[in-house]
């Protein structure tokens, strides 16, 4: 990913999920499709699984951003790679081989992500943080669309972003959670690249336009950055 390019996956948590493949055709300008799978365990909320995956591929050119908040990923993760997901992002909180299974992610030929709540400090992506394509950096409590942004995510963003500069290396650096026009200026100064909105892109009218408008908003504030 070029280092000055803002990109937007809209959730599909916040589609109609009576019209997917509608819903998703209406997302013009979207980079990925962001597939939140959450298991009822791992999060407070149950929503879908690969077989919803396998045809949102079927419905779409656009490639899926899978977000498993589940328990155990290691058990399922192999059935979202078969599904088509074309990057699959675990939960630090939830796997103890981390490495084991973004090296298989990556395998299959699939991005590996990880994601850390906002309760879980940066310092614990620190040996990781070279065997992963992309990291999440959750901006508000996984489970629920609609939340409100967490301000100090943008503290471990710079600090993740110092991490990766430190290292050499350059990961995808994904928010998610309360993104809009307002927030996204902020994330992307602090070295976010990667935008997931949900209810800012499917609670409009115009997607496109919602898309647009976060993206620029996200561009404005790498202007501020520099
Ligand atoms: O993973 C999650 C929630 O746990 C997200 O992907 C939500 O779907 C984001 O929704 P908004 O905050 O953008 O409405
Ligand atoms: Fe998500």
């Amino acid at each position: 990913m070029l280092e000055n390019n803002v990109q937007v996956a809209p959730s599909i948590l916040s589609a109609d999920l009576g019209h997917l493949a509608d819903e998703l055709a209406s997302i013009e300008g979207a980079v990925y499709v962001h597939f939140d799978a959450m298991d009822g365990h791992f999060v407070p909320n149950l929503t879908f699984g690969p077989g919803v995956l396998a045809a949102v591929k079927e419905a779409t050119q656009i490639p899926v951003d899978a977000h498993l908040m589940i328990s155990n990923p290691d058990q399922m993760v192999p059935e979202y790679l078969a599904a088509g997901a074309d990057i699959v992002t675990f939960h630090y909180e939830a796997t103890a081989h981390a490495n084991r299974l973004a090296s298989l992610i990556r395998e299959k030929g699939a991005k590996a992500g990880i994601a850390i709540n906002p309760g879980t400090p940066v310092s614990a992506l620190d040996a990781i943080i070279e065997d992963v394509d992309l990291v999440l950096v959750m901006t508000v409590n996984p489970g629920f669309g609609g939340q409100k942004f967490i301000p100090g995510s943008l503290r471990k963003l710079r600090q993740l972003k110092a991490m990766c500069d430190e290292r050499r290396v350059s990961p995808i650096i994904e928010v998610d959670g309360g993104i809009s026009p307002a927030t996204a200026g902020d994330v992307c100064a602090a070295g976010a690249r990667l935008l997931v909105a949900g209810s800012a892109v499917f609670g409009k009218e115009n997607r496109a336009e919602a898309i647009r408008k976060i993206t620029e908003a996200g561009e404005a504030g790498l202007t501020r950055r520099a």
